[in-house]
């Protein structure tokens, strides 16, 4: 019989990549040159294979189904978001198929990331750091870049799974004056265990919050669901922090709100599109710091996801159940 092939569209951290090189199992076909696999490149080399450990830059859409066959039995991506995977396309022609992601292993990660960039923009670091580099550093000032503190402010999560509970706790320990979320279902638990309460209206969310953090998942609900008329519920002077998706957010609006009010700064590991346009106004804005998604990027969190993302397709392609399947 021969060895179920698998496609690897880019080259894994060192531990995981070398599991899946040495699985005398499986025969891999790997895209090894430097960055993204081209779409055209991809359909091609998808063709005839049993499994795919890709990443959010392969957009899994109809095309990419019919160009792979039938025969494909998992496609195991190395992240916990999957709207690059066109959830439609695959419940239409490939109802089979098995889609593995990674939860869970890049929580702590994401989460000391979200918290970083909160500081670093309530703080003012983007400012500051241009300051210190400039010459213009003069001497000390009672009202020098003067920043927002985390103690006793309100903080509203937009999403409250694990990645926004997990930013919720180690909030707790700057003594907001109290946590708010808004999501569709409860979260009882995370309620008893972070006093966090749940909004039922947006507007009274975003009304209420001096700080508002999304961590929820990009859907057709939530895409460019942070928009002008949303900036306009929110607090003068607010923080807005995004570590989710950059397609939940308009930006040309979050531009604007920066510039004319009522936000006070943002904070962005994530943009629409990615790569940003180096030539994007918002990075004109001293109000706002943008990273470019590094919510995960430990050595660590990189290397758990690319092996959960190996044990995903190997059982995938062996017939077996997923560590780490999405239920649709
Ligand atoms: O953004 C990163 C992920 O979804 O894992």
């Amino acid at each position: 019989m021969s060895k179920p092939r698998i496609l690897l569209t880019r080259t894994l951290t060192p531990r995981a990549h070398s599991r899946i090189v040495n699985d005398s199992r499986i025969s891999l076909v790997h895209w090894s040159e430097p960055g993204a696999i081209p779409p055209e490149k991809f359909r091609e080399m998808i063709k005839g294979v049993d499994g795919a450990i890709v990443l959010l830059t392969e957009k899994i859409n109809a095309d990419v189904l019919q160009a792979a066959g039938p025969q494909l039995k998992v496609i195991s991506t190395v992240s916990v978001g999957y709207d690059h995977i066109s959830v439609p396309d695959v419940k239409r022609l490939r109802p089979d198929l098995k889609i593995g992601i990674t939860p869970d292993v890049l929580t702590d990660a994401t989460a000391e990331l979200t918290v970083g960039l909160l500081l670093a923009t309530a703080r003012r670091f983007k400012e500051s750091l241009d300051i210190a580099k400039s010459g213009k550093w003069g001497d000390w000032n009672p009202q020098f870049l003067m920043g927002t503190q985390i103690s006793g402010k309100s903080i509203g999560f937009f999403g409250f799974g694990r990645i926004g509970q997990a930013v919720a706790h180690r909030l707790k320990g700057f003594s907001p004056s109290r946590m708010t979320y808004f999501s569709p279902s409860p979260k009882p638990d995370a309620e008893k265990s972070l006093g966090a309460f749940r909004e039922s209206s947006i507007e009274q969310f975003l009304g209420a919050s001096d700080i508002v953090i999304v961590t929820c998942k990009l859907t057709g609900e939530t895409r460019g669901i942070f928009n002008a008329k949303s900036f306009g519920l929110m607090r003068p002077g607010s923080i807005f922090i995004n570590t989710a998706r950059g397609g939940i957010v308009n930006h040309m609006d979050l531009f604007r709100a920066l510039e004319s009010g009522p936000l006070g700064s943002a904070g962005l590991d994530v943009t629409d599109p990615e790569p940003f346009p180096a030539d994007h106004p918002l990075l004109t804005r001293p109000n706002c710091l943008i990273l470019p998604h590094i919510g995960s990027a430990t050595l660590e969190t990189r290397e758990a996801m690319a092996d959960l993302a190996v044990s995903n397709c190997l059982a995938g392609v062996f017939g077996e159940e997923l560590p780490a399947p999405v239920h649709f």
